[in-house]
């Protein structure tokens, strides 16, 4: 049975039972119609309480049942809604007891009870839209209706989660506990047997709609379409609150059915919920050595240290602190450490506000302490330690030495590096086994990702503990293995320098960028590129002797090693353009660190007489094309990645590039993204990009993609079987 009923007093509880989240499968929904028919039509039962088993009302609906759904039958026959209905309709008072959870579904049914009592750490939402749905249970019908067009539109298409105390100030709960919910719960339902509950069903109540209601559906669709571009969910969520304003409740939920179906099936709503599963399952790592997340023991960390306060370790030390963990942060210099102390005592006074403001004042846990010190000795008792100085070699190995002599035996030493060898730099320690890289992104205190790089060496402790420590961070950790630029900028790199030879070849910045932005980028390659600060690029380019004083006397302009190489990010870096930092790039920007780009005509001019000085004939390329051939390099460089065993499966592959890329999530991932369009569509495109660019070699499809094609394009959950890894983790 998935709903359980046990009797106190005249009062029916009714429990869901559904580990590990009581998510509300059709079973459970059917055990649940039963249940509360039965008890209603039980003399003896004068009210109801419905809660969660072991504190989570529930998760909400079944995510892993909706592949199997047919939404043309199976929904129809048997729907949350009518369960909500039932509840709603009740003649006996129905209370929801919320503990730990109630998302999605599981609000929705709490919406549909007559009263909803809240555990104050409980948190709720409706989160369907971030799994390329909405509301289908009501919810979007009821919570206008019950806090208001304004409110209910900001939860809805954001799948924003809040806290009790949130809830109760936004009227979503009638109170909030410390002690049990149910027991409040049951309390409640007792004193309220036989009271009117007409004023209680959410359904009667009449929308509050503000005067400009339109417009204010309208600008929320221009918004949400400039905020998640190319996503239909947060879309059709205002269609359907717009169906809540102006239908009558019954007509309003034959509407949102209507919307919810033209969602359910959807490419963007498998790739959300498949971006959602994939986040869990790289939770679970393992290494080919046969480590595990499960037999791994993590240590706790209540001190870390970070080096070095540039903009890196300040939003490193912000995030460290939030999670309430005490900070150490050392610099190397008086005025750096003035600068970076002011800079985080600045975020974190930004975080406190947000914090205060989202909490509505509600007393909270603060922050970590944050400590400021020239004295490297301050690391003694640190737990962990997090390198973050800028990427040079000699100066990280140089701090590890020190750290190996100051650190207590047993402290996590971590680099924060986009690249370098982790292994060179445990090399310099007394403790390889406890070293290990923690690839941030910029901005460290917002970012959601983060790579962990395991050097050869690097314990199962000291994995577990950082992927613990991400989850603590509120990130997504990643374990990935040790090679040059890791996952993430291993594949970025052949994307860019598609984007590039397509300005070569007669393209603008603009143009490449809005094709990258219409697929649904929060920003193309070269604002991008504007953004990170192209002089980063340009000094590791110029560390490997591809540029500037080490590029070997002779070399073609556009070539190395008999390989295509485009020299105008060089160009653009020796004329002081490095993006938004300097005020101008691949565009131009109202001051320095502005953020408007604007079209540049020195740049559209610069490009004109490039192409002129080299005789390059300007190519006709499509927008379809400019896509596949920016893209195309980049998933193969993915299957690249699999092949040499740096990632343990696609899945990594796409969590990497949803938090820390810019990928729109409702398209997966690169390697979910090539299994929707046919892996036999990009191996194509690619042999024929080859074969007409042999000198690019990011082109040449790798032998893991022309495996698959030949068997037949196995599903992406299968992919993992072909890399010789042990187990899949999904
Ligand atoms: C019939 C349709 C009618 C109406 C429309 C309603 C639609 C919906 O309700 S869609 C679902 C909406 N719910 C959510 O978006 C919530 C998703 N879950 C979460 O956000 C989190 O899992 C959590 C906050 C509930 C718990 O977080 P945490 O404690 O960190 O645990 P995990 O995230 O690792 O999850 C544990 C475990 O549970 C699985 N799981 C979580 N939610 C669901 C779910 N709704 N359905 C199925 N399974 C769920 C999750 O995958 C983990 O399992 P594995 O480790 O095996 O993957």
């Amino acid at each position: 049975m998935a709903a359980l009923k046990h009797i106190v007093g005249s009062v029916a509880v009714i429990t869901i039972r559904n580990p590990p989240v009581n998510a509300l499968s059709p079973q459970v929904q059917v055990s649940l119609m039963e249940v509360l028919k039965d008890v209603t039509l039980d003399p003896s039962v004068k009210a109801i309480v419905l809660c969660g088993e072991n504190g989570k009302f529930s998760g909400g609906a079944d995510i892993r049942t909706f592949s199997k759904t047919d939404p043309k039958t199976d929904i129809k026959r048997m729907s949350l809604d009518d369960v909500n209905s039932v509840a709603e309709r009740s003649r006996k008072p129905v209370v929801a007891a919320v503990e730990g959870v109630a998302l999605g579904g599981g609000l929705e049914l709490a919406l549909a009870c007559h009263y909803r009592i809240a555990h104050v750490k409980a948190r709720v939402g409706l989160t369907e839209v971030l799994l390329g749905l909405l509301p289908g249970a009501g919810g979007t019908q009821r919570l206008p209706r019950l806090i208001g067009v304004p409110a209910a539109l900001d939860m809805i298409t954001t799948g924003k989660i809040v806290p009790a105390p949130v809830a109760v100030k936004l009227g979503i709960v009638d109170s909030v506990t410390e002690g049990s919910a149910v027991e409040e719960a049951i309390h409640l339902a007792q004193k309220v047997v036989g009271q009117p509950l007409e004023s209680r069903r959410i359904c009667s109540k009449p929308i509050q709609c503000p005067p400009n209601v339109d417009s204010l559906l309208n600008d929320a669709k221009v918004k949400l379409k400039k905020q998640f571009r190319g996503a239909e969910s947060h879309q059709v969520c205002v269609e359907a609150i717009r169906a809540a304003v102006q239908l009558p409740f019954a007509e309003g939920i034959v509407k949102e059915r209507e919307l919810f179906l033209s969602l359910f099936n959807s490419d963007q709503a498998k790739a959300c919920q498949y971006a959602f599963f994939a986040e869990r399952s790289v939770a679970k790592w393992t290494t080919p050595s046969g480590a595990n997340w499960k037999s791994a023991s993590p240590q706790t960390i209540r001190t870390a240290a970070v080096i070095g306060l540039g903009t890196m370790g300040q939003g490193i030390a912000v995030s460290l602190a939030k999670a309430q963990i005490q900070v150490i942060a050392v610099e190397q210099d008086e005025q750096q450490l003035e600068k970076g102390s002011k800079a985080v005592t600045a975020i974190l006074e930004r975080e406190t506000l947000k914090k205060q403001q989202f909490e509505l004042a509600h007393k909270s846990d603060s922050f970590g302490s944050v400590t400021f010190t020239l004295d490297f000795n301050a690391l003694k008792n640190a737990d962990l330690v997090i390198e973050a100085v800028y990427e040079n070699m000699a100066l990280k190995k140089e701090i590890f030495q020190r750290l190996s002599s100051i650190c207590k035996p047993g402290a996590f030493l971590c680099t924060n590096t986009s690249g370098l060898d982790i292994d060179e730099i445990a090399s310099v320690t007394d403790r390889p086994h406890l070293v290990i890289g923690t690839h941030f992104f910029s901005p460290a205190h917002l970012m959601k990702l983060l790579e962990v790089v395991r050097g050869y060496h690097s314990s199962s402790t000291i994995i577990s503990t950082v992927m613990n420590l991400s989850k603590v961070l509120n990130k997504v950790g990643v374990v990935v293995d040790n090679c040059p630029l890791f996952v993430g900028n291993r594949l970025l790199l052949p994307y860019i320098n598609q984007a590039v030879f397509l300005l070569e070849d007669g393209r603008t910045p603009e143009e490449v960028d809005q094709v990258l932005e219409e697929f649904g980028y929060a920003m193309g390659p070269f604002r991008m590129s504007d953004l990170a600060g192209l002089d980063i690029g340009w000094r590791s380019r110029m560390e490997f002797g591809l540029t500037g004083p080490k590029l070997l006397p002779g070399a073609p302009v556009r070539q190395r090693e008999g390989k295509r190489y485009s020299p105008l990010p060089d160009i653009l870096c020796e004329e002081g353009r490095f993006g938004q930092k300097s005020g101008k790039g691949w565009y131009q920007y109202e001051t320095v660190g502005g953020r408007n780009a604007a079209r540049d005509p020195w740049v559209h001019n610069f490009l004109h007489e490039y192409r002129r000085a080299h005789a390059i004939k300007q190519k006709n390329v499509s927008q379809g094309e400019i896509l596949e051939w920016c893209l195309y390099p980049l998933i193969n460089e993915g299957f690249k990645v699999l092949e040499d065993g740096i990632a343990s499966g696609p899945e990594d592959i796409d969590v990497i590039y949803n938090n820390g890329y810019g990928w729109p999530r409702h398209k997966g991932g690169p390697m979910f993204y090539a299994s929707m369009i046919g892996l036999p569509r990009v191996l194509v495109k690619l042999e024929e990009f080859y074969k007409n660019n042999p000198d690019i070699p990011s082109l040449k499809p790798s032998n893991l993609l022309k495996a698959l094609v030949k068997q037949g394009s196995p599903p992406l959950k299968e992919w993992r079987s072909q890399l010789g890894y042990p187990n899949s983790r999904l």
